[in-house]
């Protein structure tokens, strides 16, 4: 495998940016070892690695205990808990079994409308800050974009009445919703102690442990986040159980006044498909008691759907808002589609056109939204090339070797086609260098392209899922974007890693696709974004940059910002004629 002999050069993937992560697989291969002072690890971008790694071995890398018994301790018997000692992969498969119909296009279809309602809320609150004349204002999207996220999770997905668009400022349990990404991020440091403590200390002790290094009179900054996490934890666990108790009492007094008390999974009436916890409990008394799961279980899904679907929704979403206002002629493109498909043929100029349009456009219906071509070009290249959680990782379990599907240069120079994987050896998932592999998608893998995905035979919308083939069998001789040569990713969606793939892919794809697709469309339709243009006092003009800290953050560079506070400043203006291109 290839050896890149400078010390501290593993550290330097989680800081040198996309640019480095790319570089180091475009350099040196699908398999690169790298080093730091305490540990080794195997940087992997190889498609038959990746499909052993997480399909196939799964069972063989695990997701670090760290990972597992922090997030057990913040969210409870989660999904993202559940995975890792053997006895937690089969209460893990318990709860795909159950959680995955939950997710289906049919219950998507349900979720839809409440989605709209919060895409339209978003555009009228951009609206609203626009002055009469139709100039531009510029305004950060960041926080709005944040929001409407923060709303779709609460609203679509635990049935929380969140208003974070219109309200001021948010309940104490939206917040502490709100809070937990950027806590985790900022006490990540605190992480490694968890199984330490969880491991050595009875239920009793670790609760005294985290009293003490919580408790007030601890002056570091450090213990202020500790603490400021506790408190969030806490806020989180009460507000989850209220509102779990009072959607199991409304689904109760259902099932007694209906006629048809014993509901099916995924047959369930329209009127009662209102939510993700409605679909999940509904599912959950619906299966049969060896596969029911614990009210603890259900609980845990509610904390970790938000943790999971909440920051990664915003990362995609700001960054294809972004890469829209950079790219005039695919936003008057995308604009010119969507407005096509809502039927009408002007552009809206009064309130009454303006109200007129957002009706059609909540009409739009499910299977519309999905296959406009290019609105699905749009959204899928953008999670292609910026995927939200660019880097994870694994730990092997034992010692393996890794088949690699292109061979690599050992330090000796030797080509080799497999990889020796020492027991507790870490391997980082590079995403990012995955959905950018030139052998894969072309030359070209580096350029944001959403037409490239019009001319896919497999037709936009369609999922190939990965049968565990390790080349695709090839039915026809017409080219399957993200496939070359018989050979692809693993991953769940469209042939690319930014859901993953396997048992642990996420079981959200589908809606948090459909969430970007209906505000995108939504936004679109009524608003017009640039870059900003305004020079400050200085003359200086605000350019975003995207750095990468596990997120992808945007910034404003220096000297026309601070180059560390995430925001996503653009000229914001009423749609005019001139924004189509037909
Ligand atoms: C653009 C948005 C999103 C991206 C890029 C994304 C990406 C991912 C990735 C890469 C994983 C695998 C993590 C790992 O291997 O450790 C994952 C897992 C997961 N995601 Fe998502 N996600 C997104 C949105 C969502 C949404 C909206 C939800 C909830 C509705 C969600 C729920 C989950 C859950 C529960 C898991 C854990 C699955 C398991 O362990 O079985 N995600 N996601």
């Amino acid at each position: 495998m290839s050896d890149v002999d400078i010390s501290g050069n593993l550290r330097k993937v989680f800081r040198g940016g996309v640019d480095h992560c790319v570089d180091l697989a475009e350099k040196y291969g699908g398999a690169v070892r790298l080093t730091s002072l305490f540990a080794d690890a195997i940087y992997l971008s190889d498609p038959l690695a990746f499909y052993h790694v997480l399909v196939k071995e799964q069972h063989s890398f695990e997701e670090p205990d760290v990972f597992i018994m922090s997030n057990k301790a913040m969210f409870g018997e989660g999904l993202i808990s559940t995975i890792g000692e053997k006895h937690h992969g089969e209460q893990h498969r318990k709860q795909r079994k159950l959680l995955n119909p939950v997710f289906s296009t049919s219950n998507m279809r349900e979720l839809l409308p409440t989605l709209q309602s919060i895409a339209h809320k978003l555009t009228s609150v951009l609206v609203a800050k626009l002055p009469d004349d139709g100039s531009y204002k510029e305004i950060d999207v960041l926080p709005w974009l944040s929001r409407s996220a923060l709303d779709g999770v609460c609203q679509a997905i635990l049935g929380y009445p969140s208003n974070s668009l219109e309200a001021a400022e948010n309940d104490e349990y939206t917040e502490a919703l709100r809070m937990m990404g950027p806590l985790i991020s900022r006490t990540m440091y605190f992480r490694p102690y968890v199984p330490m403590v969880v491991r050595n200390l009875s239920p009793y002790w670790s609760r005294k442990f985290v009293d003490f290094i919580t408790a007030p009179w601890m002056p570091t900054e450090t213990m202020r986040e500790v603490r400021e996490m506790r408190r969030i934890i806490e806020i989180m666990d009460s507000g989850s159980k209220k509102a779990f108790a009072e959607k199991k009492a409304d689904l109760e007094t259902t099932a007694l006044s209906s006629a048809d008390a014993e509901p099916e999974v995924g047959d369930l009436k329209p009127s009662r498909r209102k939510d993700m916890m409605d679909i999940m409990l509904r599912a959950n008394s619906a299966s049969s008691s060896s596969e029911r799961l614990a009210d603890a279980e259900l609980l845990g899904q509610m904390n970790v759907m938000v943790f999971a679907g909440l920051d990664t929704t915003t990362s995609a979403l700001s960054r294809c808002v972004y890469l829209l206002a950079k790219n005039p002629h695919a936003q008057a493109r995308l604009r010119s589609e969507i407005r096509d498909a809502v039927g009408s043929a002007s552009v809206a100029k009064d309130d009454s056109l303006i109200s007129e349009h957002e009706n059609l456009l909540l009409s739009l219906s499910y299977d519309t939204l999905m296959n406009l071509p290019f609105l699905d070009g749009v959204v899928r290249e953008t999670l292609r090339l910026y995927p939200s959680l660019p880097l994870m990782s694994r730990r092997a379990t034992k010692a393996t070797t890794l088949p690699l599907q292109f061979p690599v240069r050992s330090s000796s120079g030797a080509e080799v086609s497999a990889i020796p994987i020492p027991e507790k050896s870490f391997v980082i998932i590079s995403i990012l260098a995955a959905n950018r592999n030139r052998t894969i998608w072309g030359d070209d893998a580096n350029e944001w392209k959403p037409e490239r995905w019009l001319s896919s035979p497999a037709g936009p919308g369609a999922e190939v899922l990965f049968d565990g083939a390790e080349v695709l069998p090839s039915k026809s001789s017409a080219p399957v974007l993200g496939v070359k040569d018989g050979i692809r990713y693993p991953g769940v969606y469209s042939n690319m890693m930014t859901f993953q793939a396997g048992s642990r892919s996420c079981i959200g794809f589908k809606f948090a696709e459909m969430e970007m697709k209906e505000i995108i469309a939504t936004l679109m339709l009524r608003l017009h974004f640039a870059l900003p243009t305004d020079a400050d006092s200085n003359g200086h003009i605000k350019e975003i940059e995207w750095r990468l800290r596990g997120f992808h953050i945007p910034v404003v560079k220096p000297p026309a910002g601070d180059g560390i506070t995430p925001r996503v400043p653009l000229n914001v203006r009423l749609v005019q004629e001139d924004d189509f291109i037909w």
